[in-house]
């Protein structure tokens, strides 16, 4: 895979200009009268204008054309996407769904993205959209933007080549990327690509506190990474699509969007590479929350609790003494949506695959199965690798989620078998000291 030039930093101010333009860039100022090289300047604002400074995102991009030159939007009604959160019935069981299918006609990244599951209101810009992708052609003079939030993308099969307006990256299985609001972007892919994609509504992902951990650790500010400037002044027809109060639309434009010469500021795509995690846990006793997992982190205004948090499993050491050291059995106030990008699942060795996914909901019971159960009572707690060559991941909400009408039946991939998974864990009671 090509590789690209990246900018690295989370949440940085940034400038890039293409080097086909040097000084591309205003100097001294964001719109003078007229800017080098017959530039539009154009904001892109991520945040409110007045939001305070520590959150306040925004970027000035300096392209050939301005975003505005568009015909008219009409309905685009090729799509799984969803947000009507009434399709069907709440159910509260445990559920697991079979790894899903490769499209049988061809589909690019934006007609093959699925809702599973989600909550809440694009127009009120509070919740959040699950969605599985599922493409076997490249988007080809078509750019795709969301309205309605942030697409934390993760890839579980196929390199994703993905060209937005702030210049060009690649993201393959085991990294992640995140495209915010309004950021038009495009994905070329190699072969038959799948993979999830975690929406908020009307809110960004930030890296989680470390509190006592101290000024490092988890995901290093350091190693996430941003495309370069990279322009094409291409005058053929594109089509722009848009997500926006949960439907697509599209428009027709006579120039490429992705003409951007040069661009600064702090509301940027980026991606991270999971290997880069810096795994904390314990090193004496017990199973710590899987909250030390945290990647990224959505945060709602309860302080500490999160619209979504992306959580993953890394390959670690396992070294606890007198512990039963898979996760313990749970229930839980917030809703957990697990997915497989590779290998097993510590908890569920069977049945839980890649490419597939579990929702275990609000208060809903669930952990190790019985196999695992009965294994990890009895093992001999030497140091041992968990997870080797292994990465499942959870987007744990404070919401709770409906699960669409694709999700439960059109995909056809629940498991309605996925509760006996837990038949046969026996009675061990002792009974009452005699
Ligand atoms: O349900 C799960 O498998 C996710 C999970 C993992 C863990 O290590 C502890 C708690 C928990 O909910
Ligand atoms: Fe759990």
């Amino acid at each position: 895979m090509e590789t690209f030039e990246y900018l690295h930093g989370f949440g940085s101010e940034f400038s890039s200009e293409d080097p086909r333009c040097p000084d591309s860039l205003p100097k001294g100022q964001n719109s003078p009268q007229k800017c080098p090289y017959g530039l539009y300047a154009e904001q892109l604002s991520g945040t409110a204008f007045t939001a305070p400074r520590s959150e306040n995102k925004r970027s000035w991009l300096y392209r050939i054309s301005p975003s505005i030159g568009h015909k008219p939007f009409k309905p685009f009604l090729e799509s799984n996407i969803s947000s009507n959160w009434d399709e069907v019935m709440p159910d509260p069981s445990q559920m697991r769904w079979n790894p899903f299918d490769f499209p049988s006609e061809k589909k690019d990244f934006v007609e093959g993205i699925n809702t599973i599951c989600g909550t809440g209101e694009p127009r009120l810009k509070l919740g959040l959209g699950i969605h599985v992708y599922s493409c076997n052609v490249s988007m080809k003079n078509r750019a795709f933007y969301n309205s309605d939030g942030d697409f934390l993308i993760v890839p579980q099969h196929g390199n994703l080549r993905i060209k937005t307006e702030f210049g060009k990256l690649t993201v393959e299985p085991n990294e992640i990327c995140v495209i915010q609001q309004g950021m038009r972007f495009q994905v070329e892919i190699s072969e038959p690509s799948r993979g999830y994609i975690l929406e908020v509504y009307g809110r960004h992902f930030t890296l989680p506190d470390l509190g006592p951990i101290g000024a490092n650790g988890l995901a290093n500010p350091r190693d996430f990474m941003t495309p370069v400037a990279c322009f094409e002044d291409v005058e053929e027809e594109f089509e722009i699509i848009a997500k926006y109060q949960g439907h697509l639309f599209v428009c027709i434009q006579e120039h490429s969007p992705f003409d951007v010469v040069g661009w600064h500021g702090n509301y940027v795509p980026y991606k991270y590479n999971l290997e880069n995690f810096m795994v904390i846990n314990s090193v004496s006793f017990d199973h710590c929350d899987p909250s030390i997992f945290t990647v990224l982190t959505c945060q709602s205004d309860k302080p500490g609790t999160a619209i979504a948090d992306f959580v993953i499993f890394p390959p670690r050491w396992s070294v606890q003494e007198h512990t039963f050291r898979p996760p313990y059995y749970h229930r839980n106030c917030m809703s957990e949506f697990m997915g497989l990008i590779k290998g097993k699942y510590e908890a569920k060795e069977g049945g839980f695959l890649p490419g597939g996914a579990t929702l275990h909901s609000i208060m809903t019971p669930h952990g190790p199965d019985v196999n695992c159960f009965e294994k990890s009572s009895q093992e001999e707690l030497k140091p041992c690798r968990v997870a080797d060559s292994t990465q499942s991941f959870m987007f744990e909400s404070c919401l709770g989620l409906a699960v669409t009408k694709w999700g439960a039946q059109t995909s056809k991939k629940l498991d309605h078998d996925y509760y006996k998974c837990w038949k046969g864990l026996k009675k061990n009671f002792t009974g009452p000291k005699k």
